[in-house]
């Protein structure tokens, strides 16, 4: 991996990377406004360390490679000396290295290990902080700083809600440092960035930087404003008094009952296999889902007796714990350029082009950006470095601009004033924050509106995926949903003389023809939100199909008759309204109705449902339904779904990895079912 070196040519890139990673760490650490990404920091620094490993001459105490952090000699806070210095970690960037840590520490310890096994915990990317309390009260609160002094930043520590100024319970030593990760989640992170941009002051290019950033204000007034969490995992005790636990995953659940928020998803692991597979899980399902970032898992040797045996290397680097780090899901790459495109309700959005980057184990092209207010509060210029975050399956977001990157050559972006696809001017809809084409017939919007029509949410029909209504649409088959309808087998079978479309057979002819026959019988909820009426979505379908009953009834209703139902506000009926109204609207209306589509709502079964009345709270996952399918259902019995657990609260359907609504229903004795006991209920 690293090239060989003669010595005095290893000297050479030993000084500059010296160099590099010197200026790297004063930026991170000190300014929070870092110009190399993680990757490339760790390269560097790994390529120094192998460089120092060969040529033993060059090692050297002030060496980037043997510091923790940076010096806080010109901070402008107070200084504070931790009673016990703070580490670093050393990193595994696979499996390999891992199962070389653990042959390394074997090697001391034996087979040890074995007894209490690993204690994995996730890695919180954020500033590393030291909790005094004395007597249960919080002292002092300092950064890590160089590992043996830090900046005192008490104050700022105070305005975080997740650091307790007393600690709970009893059984803590009298002085204790807790030791934690000071993080921003990504809502908050974004939330913030919105209003500096808004206020012109510099966006944070990313949730740590901004974490640590805030931790470090003057003004504690300051870091109030922000939003920053905290998670603890570790403590030191002055002069290793004897502690009453022996495990690092009892030191965690002391930690909880102390008042302390710890990392979720922490597994004892008995094995090293196991501790592969927690790290599997935590990289390709756990990450995606976490509101916050991490940048990797931490292994640590379960029994604290082994972890004093092996202690720290150098004052810097633990031989017990090691940073499992994982492939980055956020990458830095140039924003191209900004497309504009036509969604299904007429919206103009904007779409970022991105030179190619390969992050969480795909090559991204492409990023969502929502609208064209949020470019302007992102602050994003064509020609900027950006930070992308792929989330599992979701379409890659951007998280903002790297603005140390900026040469200059830099172009703002434009919101457009027409229509890419018809060319109509565009209209401003201030509710939605969005351009939109007002075209109701325009042809851009036709695919993303048939997509919409024929989805899960709208008619279902199984079969119609997006490349098939394309193809569809390029036969000349279909122009608008209620030629979907027309469709038979004969005209979707290729023939030899050039018909039909390519990819179908007899069979799958027949199926998708039958399942849009079965379709015609959706309720009339189904239909309005299918038909994408701007301001419309599923829930307002309900209400409007509840309500008016009949398609008839609905399209002979005033806006005041719409709007005088609860839940509906004039935006939305003055929408209902204007679509009704277009001719075209109406002729599709019609069309539909002559295709045979069944145009009323079923009022019965919700009266006098299993549910009829009750509120009900979804949490977790559950093992077959989805969050939709579940609320369909209860709905349909004549449940509500609502999303927090209170005292009004009937009923709680729990699934797997339910967290804190949980644990509410059971402080408060709600009932709590799973869901083989919600389907037995209502009969399926
Ligand atoms: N981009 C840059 O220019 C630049 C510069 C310097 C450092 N860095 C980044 O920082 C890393 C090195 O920093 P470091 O020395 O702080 O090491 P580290 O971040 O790799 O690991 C040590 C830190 O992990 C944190 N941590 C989070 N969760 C933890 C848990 N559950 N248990 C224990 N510790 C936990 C602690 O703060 C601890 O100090 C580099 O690998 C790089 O990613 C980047
Ligand atoms: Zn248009």
């Amino acid at each position: 991996m690293t090239p060989a070196h003669d010595s005095s040519a290893a000297a050479g890139r030993a000084a500059e990377l010296r160099a590099l990673l010197a200026r790297a760490q004063h930026e991170y650490y000190v300014l929070d406004r870092p110009s190399l990404s993680d990757a490339e920091y760790d390269k560097l620094f790994r390529e120094l360390q192998a460089i120092e490993r060969d040529h033993p001459e060059l090692r050297d105490a002030d060496s980037p490679t043997a510091r923790v952090g940076a010096d806080v000699g010109d901070s402008h806070l107070a200084k504070h000396t931790h009673l016990v210095p703070m580490a670093s970690l050393d990193n595994a960037f696979d499996e390999a290295e891992l199962q070389e840590w653990d042959q390394r520490l074997r090697r001391l310890v034996g087979d040890a290990v074995d007894k209490d096994g690993y204690c994995c915990e996730l890695k919180i990317d954020g500033a590393a902080v030291s909790l005094t309390y004395v007597n249960g009260e919080l002292k002092i609160g300092a950064t890590r700083g160089n590992g043996r002094v830090g900046e005192d930043v008490t104050a700022n520590l105070r305005t975080i809600a997740d650091v307790p100024r007393r600690l709970e319970g009893k059984d803590w030593p009298e002085t204790i440092e807790i030791r934690g990760e000071v993080y921003m989640e990504f809502d908050g992170f974004e939330r913030m960035n919105r209003e500096r941009a808004a206020a012109g002051a510099p966006v944070f290019a990313n949730p740590r930087n901004s974490a640590a950033g805030a931790l470090r204000q003057k003004d504690p007034r300051e870091t109030a404003k922000k939003p920053l969490r905290f998670l603890g995992y570790a403590f030191a005790v002055p002069g290793n008094p004897s502690l009453p636990f022996t495990t690092q995953w009892e030191l965690l659940e002391s930690l909880a009952s102390w008042g302390i928020p710890t990392p979720p998803h922490r597994r004892h692991c008995p094995t090293l296999d196991a501790v592969h597979a927690w790290a599997r899980e935590i990289e390709n399902t756990i990450r995606p889902e976490l509101p916050f970032a991490i940048d990797g898992g931490v292994v640590k040797v379960n029994r604290l007796t082994l972890q004093t045996e092996l202690g720290v290397v150098g004052g810097r680097i633990p031989r017990w714990a090691v940073a499992r780090k994982f492939a980055p899901d956020i990458a830095e790459t140039k924003l191209l350029d900004i497309e504009v495109q036509v969604g299904r309700t007429g919206a103009l959005t904007p779409r970022a082009v991105l030179a190619p980057v390969e992050v969480g184990g795909a090559t991204i092209t492409y990023a969502t950006l929502h609208n064209f207010d949020l470019v302007a509060e992102k602050d994003l210029r064509i020609g900027d470095v950006v930070q992308v975050k792929r989330a599992g399956e979701v379409i890659p977001q951007i998280l903002g601009p790297v603005p140390e990157r900026r040469d200059g050559s830099e172009r703002s972006v434009q919101v457009p004033t027409h229509c890419p696809v018809c060319g109509s001017a565009a209209v401003r809809d201030e509710e939605e924050v969005a351009s939109y084409c007002p075209n109701l017939a325009c042809s851009g919007r036709r695919l993303e509106a048939l997509a919409h029509f024929t989805s899960r949410a709208g008619m279902d029909i199984r079969g119609l995926s997006y490349q098939r209504l394309e193809q569809l649409i390029a036969a000349g088959l279909v122009n608008d949903a209620a030629d979907i309808y027309g469709i038979t087998v004969e005209q979707l079978v290729p023939t030899k003389a050039g018909g039909g479309v390519p990819g179908f057979q007899a069979k799958s002819a027949s199926a998708l023809v039958e399942a849009i026959d079965a379709s015609k019988q959706q309720p009339l909820s189904r239909l309005l939100n299918a038909l994408g009426i701007r301001h419309v979505g599923a829930e307002s379908a309900k209400l409007l199909a509840r309500a008016f009953g009949t398609m008839d009834a609905l399209q002979g209703a005033s806006a005041e008759q719409i709007e005088a139902l609860h839940g509906v506000g004039a935006t939305m009926a003055a929408s209902v309204r204007e679509w009704f109204d277009a001719p075209a609207m109406q002729d599709l209306v019609t069309r539909l109705e002559a295709a045979g589509l069944r145009m009323d709502e079923p009022q019965a079964a919700v009266a006098g449902g299993v549910f009829a009345g009750k509120k009900i709270v979804l949490t977790g996952t559950l093992p077959t339904l989805s969050r939709p399918q579940a609320t369909e259902l209860i709905e349909n019995a004549g449940g509500k779904v609502t999303s927090s657990v209170s005292k009004a609260t009937d009923l709680v359907v729990a699934g797997d990895e339910a967290g804190s609504k949980l644990d509410k229903a059971k402080e408060l004795g709600v009932e709590v079912i799973d869901e083989a006991e919600l389907l037995r209920r209502l009969g399926r």
